[in-house]
């Protein structure tokens, strides 16, 4: 294909620039545990300085990948997939959220809720981030919040994000991994006295795995 053609794809959400995909255990929020196939796709511009996978945020080193051939590879191993990136929402996510779905496959995104949401998602994670807050949809289809905690100020934003969040999401704290020998005993603290919050861990970088 040619470079305008490809490019036309991945606006039409036929192509989508793939970092990687593993299978591996959900190590975060709800479904820490559980099975899952993560598909990573490049591309986000919202500039957390502490994100962990800062080399996602460039989409044009990541080849655009047909979706069918996402497609393909997640329903060899998984009944759950998880999108995550990069900011998947940066792209149209409905064709593949389709094709997932008529693998019956479970669809789970990782998203911080910048842009418009696309897709049909079986499980909304919600990630806000203070640089580029959610839009409304996604606070009001998340199934669950997570909040990110790198220092004590973070717990008022926490707060914020909760009151706009629908009532029936389930609310998370994390640490930021690099300051989480500070910050865990206080989110501990914290889900103690404010127990409509839950302690959620990288338990992936525990047991090293990706
Ligand atoms: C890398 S992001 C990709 C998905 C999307 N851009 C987002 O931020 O939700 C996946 C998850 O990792 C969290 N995360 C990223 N860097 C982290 C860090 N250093 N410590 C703890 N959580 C982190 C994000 O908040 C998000 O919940
Ligand atoms: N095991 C594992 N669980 C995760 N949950 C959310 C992740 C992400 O980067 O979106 C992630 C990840 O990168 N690995
Ligand atoms: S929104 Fe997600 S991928 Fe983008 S910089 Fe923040 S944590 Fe990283
Ligand atoms: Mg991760």
């Amino acid at each position: 294909m040619i470079a305008k053609e490809i490019q036309l794809a991945v606006n039409k959400g036929e192509m989508l620039p793939l970092m990687e995909e593993f299978y591996t255990i959900q190590g975060e929020g709800f479904h820490t545990g559980t099975a899952a196939y993560f598909i990573r796709i490049g591309g986000c511009d919202v500039g957390c300085h502490w994100c962990d996978v800062k080399e996602s945020w460039n989409a044009d080193l990541h080849p655009p990948t047909a979706t069918d051939i996402i497609v393909e590879n997640a329903s060899k191993c998984a009944d759950t997939v998880v999108i995550t990136g990069g900011e998947p929402l940066t792209w149209d996510m409905t064709l593949l959220t389709q094709k997932l779905k008529t693998k019956n496959l479970r669809v789970h995104i990782e998203t911080s809720g910048a842009y418009d949401v696309t897709g049909t998602w079986d499980w909304f994670c919600l990630s806000p981030k203070k640089t580029k807050l959610p839009v409304q949809t996604a606070y009001d289809i998340a199934d669950e919040l997570k909040v990110i905690i790198y220092n004590k100020h973070d717990f008022q934003f926490a707060e914020e994000q909760a009151a706009k969040v629908n009532p029936n999401a389930i609310l998370f704290l994390q640490p930021e991994w690099s300051k989480k020998e500070e910050m865990t005993p206080l989110i501990v603290d914290y889900v103690m006295n404010n127990p409509k919050w839950r302690v959620s861990l990288q338990t992936h970088k525990y047991l090293n795995i990706p």
